[in-house]
């Protein structure tokens, strides 16, 4: 039925640094001599993003592919270690940048990837170096960070192993990585244009999930079993690029799974037939670690579980991926634990598990309740110097439908906002801050009485290691009784993630319902339909920061805001001026010499 796929993810640097080597002579003579300090290594690499046919799901289509390989080359590397990326735009007509998720960009804003925010999209034909250090260790990943690019296939793993000497609160045998995706046969461009339509298109659901990358459209690996009627055994040889990627495992062994959801759309479950999984990290920190049959992953977050091999061992076992949150029309994605040595194409015993109803939001909020930071985690300030409230409704400006945040649909400037607070240039966006909050008579519960919202471009501006809270309010969309999931993500910062709660947050639920003592650190989080969700953060990292819904068509819609952290550091930051070569900057950089100011 199918064969083993091995890893082609495996990011290779393409040269070694010089500290590598010397890194490496220090560590033998630290053997030898007794401890020393090993400087950390930069792990280079060199990518030339361009489009190749690809057939994801067995069905060909066009994909952005990173050295020609579909997902990215997977990046490996530890604490401390400096990731240099020259990345080399091979795309003929569209610029192009790359995000690297989770990462905090620790004094290097300039390298965090998003369009318009902390940088110029790269030209065609042009090349941009991304220089930054990874500080944390977790299971991170990086995507496309302009239009719909990562709804077009650009992304990839990066995974931070824990620095020498650093212990772990967890022990395994084996990892795995697993990057989940979801796969439309139409275009992203032709998605991009119908959102803009006047009608609106939707993009619809998915056609496919992927997991690295793999999915099945026309046949279905579990057609036996006789549940899908309508869809044939598929019949792969494993050389296909739509054969599964199968976990060889040996039994009684535990293993890590790294998680990470890189969807444009779907919020997922997954789920091991027989198998229970223990939740061990989320968005790179560490959690209390508890025990779950599934876990439900959005679009922005990464977990890392712990899978002990301890079920009858002659068996193999399903893997399943399903879609929650949004009524589904597409089918699971599937792939097979395979205990060693059983031969991959023995099927498992039984069907794959069931996915929970798309709508058992209960079953999710359970899940996400249960994610508590692990004892010893940095705890958040007692007290916030700030709360912006930020209400999400579905709005409609001038005929286009929407997506605003209390009622202004983000749209993205031409001038980067990193570039344009560190000259300090007006005009390059809109001067007024976004409000702070929305009318207190705003019905959640209902479609807008007035649907009609502005679109913006202004910014939050926030004091250099402020406390910040935010509280994300969903609503009703533009259709009665609908309000849907979105995953919040942060970029440049974690947050704590304070609570959730249902209908509108009110003072007594600040008083009260917030946790202070373990909330878990993230960089996404979600806010279930007529529901809000309290987040804190420290605003220590200067720069320019998206902080967006993690759903690529919503924030394409404009569900986003831009926060400037620290205006008077990035004024004094060194950034490379290729970071800025568009919009007003361009001119600034041009006289500036070279921005290097
Ligand atoms: O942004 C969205 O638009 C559609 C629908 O609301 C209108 O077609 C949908 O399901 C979204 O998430």
């Amino acid at each position: 039925m199918i064969n083993p796929q091995s890893d082609s993810g495996s990011g290779r640097p393409l040269r070694s640094d010089l500290t590598a080597k010397w890194c490496l002579v220090v560590l033998i003579s630290v053997v030898l001599v007794g401890p020393s300090t090993c400087a950390a290594k930069t792990r280079h690499f060199r990518w030339e993003v361009e489009y190749k046919y690809w057939s994801p799901d067995c069905v060909e289509g066009v994909v952005m592919s990173i050295n020609g390989q579909f997902p990215g080359p997977t990046i490996k590397a530890v604490v401390g270690d400096t990731i240099s990326v020259e990345l080399t735009n091979k795309l003929s007509t569209e610029g192009v940048v790359v995000h690297w998720h989770g990462i905090r960009q620790l004094g290097t804003p300039w390298a965090d990837g998003t369009a318009s925010i902390s940088q110029c999209p790269i030209n065609p034909g042009e090349t941009f170096t991304y220089r930054f250090k990874v500080d944390k260790a977790g299971t991170y990943f990086y995507h496309g960070h302009y239009g719909m690019q990562r709804s077009a296939g650009l992304y990839g793993s990066l995974i931070v192993q824990a620095g020498e000497g650093e212990k772990e609160p967890f022990r395994y045998d084996g990892e795995f990585n697993l990057l989940l995706s979801d796969w439309w046969h139409k275009s992203s461009r032709e998605q991009e244009l119908g959102l803009s339509s006047v009608p609106f298109r939707w993009i619809g659901e998915p056609q496919s999930l992927l997991i690295n990358g793999r999915g099945q459209y026309n046949c279905s690996l579990a057609a036996r079993y006789g549940n899908s009627t309508s869809t044939a055994q598929c019949k792969l040889t494993g050389a296909e690029q739509c054969a599964p990627f199968v976990l060889p495992v040996l039994p009684n062994k535990t293993y890590r799974l790294r998680l990470a959801s890189s969807t444009a759309l779907a919020s997922l479950n997954l789920a091991i037939g027989g198998h229970k999984m223990v939740v061990v990290e989320a968005d790179g920190n560490y959690v209390q670690p508890f025990t779950v049959d599934d876990l439900d992953i959005y679009s922005g977050e990464s977990y890392s579980v712990l899978l002990t091999t301890d079920q009858d061992p002659r068996q193999n076992y399903w893997i399943a991926i399903g879609v929650r949150g949004r009524q589904p029309n597409t089918s699971q994605a599937l792939t097979i634990l395979n205990y060693r040595p059983n031969s991959v194409s023995k099927l498992p015993a039984s069907p794959p598990p069931t996915t929970p109803l798309w709508n058992d939001y209960n079953h999710s909020k359970s899940f996400s309740t249960k994610i508590l930071a692990l004892a010893g985690s940095p705890r958040p300030p007692p007290a916030h110097d700030r709360r912006i409230f930020l209400l999400n409704t579905q709005s409609k400006f001038n005929g286009q439908t929407k997506w605003s945040i209390n009622n202004i649909s983000l749209s993205l400037p031409p001038t980067p906002y990193l570039g344009a607070i560190k000259y300090n240039l007006h005009g390059a966006f809109e001067g007024t801050s976004p409000p702070e909050s929305f009318p207190a008579d705003y019905d959640v519960m209902h479609p807008p009485a007035n649907p009609n919202s502005t679109v913006g471009s202004g910014v939050y501006t926030l004091g250099l290691n402020s406390t910040v809270d935010i509280i994300l309010q969903n609503a009703n969309t533009l259709t009665a009784n609908n309000s849907e999931i979105h995953p919040w993500h942060l970029h440049g910062h974690d947050f704590w993630v304070l609570g959730y709660g249902e209908g509108k947050f009110t003072a007594e639920d600040g008083d009260k319902r917030l946790n202070l003592k373990n909330p878990p650190l993230r960089n996404t989080a979600v806010i279930f339909p007529y529901g809000w969700t309290a987040l804190r953060f420290v605003a220590d990292n200067p720069g320019a920061w998206a902080f967006h819904c993690h759903i690529e068509p919503h924030l394409h819609m404009g569900m986003g805001v831009a926060l400037a952290v620290g205006v008077d550091a990035v004024g004094k930051m060194k950034i490379p001026g290729e970071a800025f070569a568009c919009g007003l900057t361009a001119k600034m950089v041009a006289a500036d010499n070279g921005g290097h100011s």
